[in-house]
């Protein structure tokens, strides 16, 4: 039996997504969810597009170790488990690699090894990516298994972008740089984003903000990331649910040395109860819109801080790409919520960005542009698919190309 498919694992630091493909066609033959991973109220939600099928079980789910066994019991329950002969290689979303990996990369001791020491750039990401890949390689030893890291896409930006400006021999030694995330979803909407304009990724410059829980801005110029607004760590840059994104280094100095927190409180507390959630108290941009539309002052100033800083890098890498050919939303945030898209370009029609209001009110899974059919830069949304995107560059890798397994640290 020909080996065609191609599992992708997602996980995250709460939750473990995951789709099974079929490369002929790349289409989906199975995708779930695993979330809220460690809570009594964890939940699974699975279905079977090979039968239309969808199951959702709740209960507690402890840990990565756990929701990997539970993903492969729901792909068995559909004959499309694990063992599968036609299984050709499984993928991993790999959210930090560092210098190392600027390409998909097939998994081995010393990949391992360098993924594990990244875990204190990437604390939400790393350590439960690594638990994923070591669940199913426990599975399925005999298999390729393949890391598509989130910097990849990013290891293409200049060193004026990458570098901090500290001292450089310190940031040498500890390698601290910016490395950016989202790397595959930056990667994937800018090419379709060019096909949706009908040229080729490497004749136009695309704003891609990926908002999400995690928020990130890039600028691509010709296909090639010249700048994104994550940095060391997936904290700098936009507000995001939950992280804090830009602020001066000071106030870090400033809470451990005035306000007596210690750096694994400021840490918890700029990563995980700071943004919107810090902000307002809630991280979802559904629940924020309904409380603005109660008149709730908190939500509307949490909102109001996300769209200026969404704004500001908005301009920033408009200067950086000097030519704009679109800006384009993705994401959970930049699909869904039209009033976001719609603030973030409001007041920059001298940079020729508007949206249509009826355009961007439509809702849809499509790629399609929400600016006036006369704008000079196009406003687009386009449908992020991080999955995908890892199946393919897996399945290139697996061979069916050249034939060869690489990793980049041999
Ligand atoms: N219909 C919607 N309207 C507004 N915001 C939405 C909608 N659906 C999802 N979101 C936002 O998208 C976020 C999740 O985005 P997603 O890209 O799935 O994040 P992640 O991959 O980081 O978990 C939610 O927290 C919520 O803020
Ligand atoms: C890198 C990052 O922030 O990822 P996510 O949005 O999945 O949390
Ligand atoms: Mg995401």
């Amino acid at each position: 039996m020909s080996q065609t498919h191609v599992l992708v694992l997602n996980s995250g630091s709460s939750s473990v997504k995951y789709q099974l493909l079929d490369m002929r066609d790349s289409s989906r033959l199975a995708v779930g969810l695993v979330e809220r991973i460690g809570e009594q109220t964890s939940r699974i939600k699975h279905t079977a597009l090979t039968t239309g099928c969808t199951r959702e079980q709740n209960g507690p789910v402890a840990d990565h170790q756990a929701a990997l066994k539970a993903v492969a019991e729901e792909l068995a329950r559909d004959g499309l488990g694990l063992d599968s002969p036609e299984l050709a290689a499984i993928g991993h979303r790999v959210v930090h690699g560092g210098m190392f990996f600027s390409e998909p990369t097939v998994i081995d001791d010393a990949v391992l090894t360098e993924i594990e020491r990244l875990i204190p750039v990437a604390p939400l990401h790393n350590a439960a990516n690594l638990t994923g890949i070591r669940t199913a390689m426990a599975l399925r030893p005999d298999l390729p298994h393949v890391a598509v890291f989130d910097t990849a896409f990013h290891t293409t930006m200049p060193e004026h972008a990458a570098r901090y400006a500290i001292d450089t021999k310190i940031a040498d030694r500890h390698r601290v740089r910016r490395y950016g995330f989202h790397g595959t979803s930056h990667a994937y909407v800018s090419r379709e984003t060019a096909k949706l304009l009908g040229k080729a990724p490497d004749e136009v410059n695309v704003i891609v903000l990926h908002l999400g829980n995690g928020a990130s801005a890039s600028a691509v110029r010709g296909g090639r990331c010249v700048d994104t607004s994550m940095g060391l760590t997936p904290l700098e840059g936009l507000v995001m649910g939950t992280r804090s994104g830009d602020l001066d280094p000071a106030v870090i100095f400033h809470l451990e040395r005035v306000g007596g927190m210690s750096m694994d409180e400021i840490d918890t507390l700029l990563n995980k109860r700071s943004g919107l959630f810090g902000l307002c108290g809630d991280n979802d941009m559904r629940e924020i819109q309904r409380r603005i539309d109660e008149g709730d002052a908190q939500a509307r100033l949490a909102f109001d801080i996300y769209i200026h800083r969404l704004k500001k890098y908005i301009g920033a890498y408009y200067a950086v790409l000097g030519r704009v050919d679109a800006i384009v939303f993705t994401a959970g945030v930049g699909e869904n919520a039209a009033p976001v898209r719609e603030a973030a370009v409001m007041g920059l029609e001298e940079l020729g960005l508007a949206v249509d209001g009826d355009l961007n009110g439509v809702h849809g899974d499509e790629p399609r542009l929400i600016s006036p059919a006369d704008a000079r830069v196009a406003v687009a949304v386009v449908p992020t698919d991080e999955e995908l995107e890892i199946a393919t560059q897996t399945y290139a890798l697996v061979g069916k190309g050249n034939g060869t397994y690489s990793t980049a640290l041999a």
